[in-house]
């Protein structure tokens, strides 16, 4: 594949060829290269466009096993795709729950057959996310899914002796433990977060302290044991005070915020749609500025979707019986083009680093998050800075519609994902993987770069 005047970062129009699945040439002798292998070669339109390492989330539900009514392997492999992603970490929290080999190697699975981004599963930390007891942490690690990450998002480890094993435990094999930090006992029958909006609405409040005291006090366990820990969805002007001050003691902390919290506030509750109910909930004006600050200065390391689709009936009813969470996967480009691109707070090296190169890192996954570069590989992604596009629910690839962004106007559209030197995505329409050996020779010449 041969991509024509595009910008990588931004930065000087250069073409990039793809052959094989890695970047083998870039600058003036690609489109000799290209002409030279012939026909098979295919070209895309580079005009205007910014080209990027090919985005990574580390925070996705995909809702397979069980839930399959709300969002599939291969549904939310077509939004991530359509998105610009090539790699997405699946969360356990999944009927089973991914707390075993089997199930974990089963979404891996998954994912290879759908062949449209690689879904690399995160295992659970407890046994059934029942916070009681750990799941078979090493044995994950040591499957074929070769899991690095564990949570048990949707819930808070809450006990902190467990959560000590945890972070000890994972420590043998450079694993992370990515936290929902939120103390049950301080949000017990939270609806949103606790406000004057949550006041005028009577709605009980989720504290910004639920969030702030577990992010304190899981990095003091971070920091006598060494380990990683990651802090999922953070939502909080505090809660970024907390990880800053944690960084500068040279705790081993990373943390993520989603495009929703740097885009939306609590406001957006006074109508009691539960399309804005999320967890955790959207906070203030003044902690959405934090948010951007805090990303923008590198106390958050990564944007993550937290892409959480919900089946229409557990969305569509009242305020209180409602399923927290919001779609992401096809939105968090544009949102973090608008909320910090647009703004100045990010140039697009800093939208590589928070959108592929930190969260391929932070999930130890090889192969992504890498530069373009020569011999690299062939994970990128396409970005038309200058177009726009009109969030609509129903055209959305998930099999559920729960987007907030839902009508809104949002700046940048993905004209390419390619995985290993193959489209996935071209102009807003899917490119179905081909059933031959190309993906083989990919991986094959990938393992010889990554080695
Ligand atoms: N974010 C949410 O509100 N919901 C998530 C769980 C989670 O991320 O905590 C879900 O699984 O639906
Ligand atoms: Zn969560
Ligand atoms: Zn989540």
């Amino acid at each position: 594949m041969l991509i024509r005047g595009a910008a990588p970062y931004g930065e000087d129009v250069t073409d990039v060829l793809l052959t094989d699945g890695v970047i083998t040439h870039i600058g003036a002798g690609a489109a000799a290269a290209a002409a030279e292998r012939g026909a098979d070669v295919t070209e895309i339109d580079g005009d205007g466009a910014v080209l990027l390492p090919g985005l990574v989330d580390l925070h996705a539900h995909l809702r397979e096993p069980g839930r399959e009514d709300a969002e599939t392997v291969a549904s939310g492999s077509a939004a991530a795709a359509l998105g610009g992603y090539t790699a997405v970490f699946a969360m356990p929290n999944t009927r089973p729950v991914a707390d075993s080999v089997a199930v974990v190697e089963q979404v891996s699975r998954l994912g290879q057959a759908v062949g449209l981004v690689d879904v690399q599963p995160i295992g659970a930390v407890t046994v059934g996310r029942k916070g009681e007891r750990l799941a078979e942490l090493a044995a994950m690690a040591d499957s074929a899914a070769a899991v690095r990450v564990f949570s048990d998002d949707g819930d808070c480890v809450a006990d902190p002796l467990l959560m000590r094993r945890a972070l000890e435990y994972v420590r043998l094999f450079d694993g992370v433990i990515a936290q929902h930090a939120q103390e049950p006992r301080l949000t017990v029958g939270a609806q949103m977060h606790e406000g004057a909006v949550a006041a005028d609405l009577g709605l009980t409040g989720w504290p910004a302290a639920a969030e702030e005291s577990i992010i304190a006090r899981d990095c003091l366990l971070a920091e006598q044991t060494g380990s990683r820990l990651h802090v999922c969805h953070l939502s909080t002007a505090g809660a970024a005070r907390v990880v800053r001050e944690a960084k500068q003691r040279g705790v081993r902390v990373t943390a993520e915020v989603t495009p929703h919290h740097l885009l939306l506030a609590d406001e957006r509750a006074r109508g009691y749609d539960p399309v804005f109910k999320v967890n955790p909930p959207l906070r203030t004006d003044s902690d959405i500025a934090a948010l951007r600050g805090a990303l923008a200065d590198g106390t958050i390391d990564i944007v993550a979707t937290d892409h959480a689709p919900h089946a229409l009936h557990d969305k569509q009813c009242e305020w209180e019986a409602a399923a927290p969470g919001m779609l992401g996967l096809q939105t968090a480009l544009s949102v973090v083009i608008a909320t910090m691109v647009q703004p100045g707070l990010l140039d697009w090296r800093g939208v590589a680093a928070a959108m592929s190169e930190r969260p391929a890192r932070i999930g130890a996954l090889a192969g992504h998050g890498r530069p373009i570069a020569v011999g690299e590989p062939g994970n990128v992604t396409l970005v038309d800075p200058a177009a726009s596009w009109t969030v609509d629910g129903s055209r959305l690839a998930s099999l559920a519609t729960n987007t907030p962004f839902n009508g809104m106007t949002l700046p940048g559209t993905v004209r390419a994902t390619v995985l290993r030197g193959r489209p996935t995505a071209l102009d807003g329409e899917l490119v179905a993987p081909q059933p031959d050996s190309s993906r083989d020779r990919a991986t094959d010449s990938l393992s010889k770069v990554t080695a």
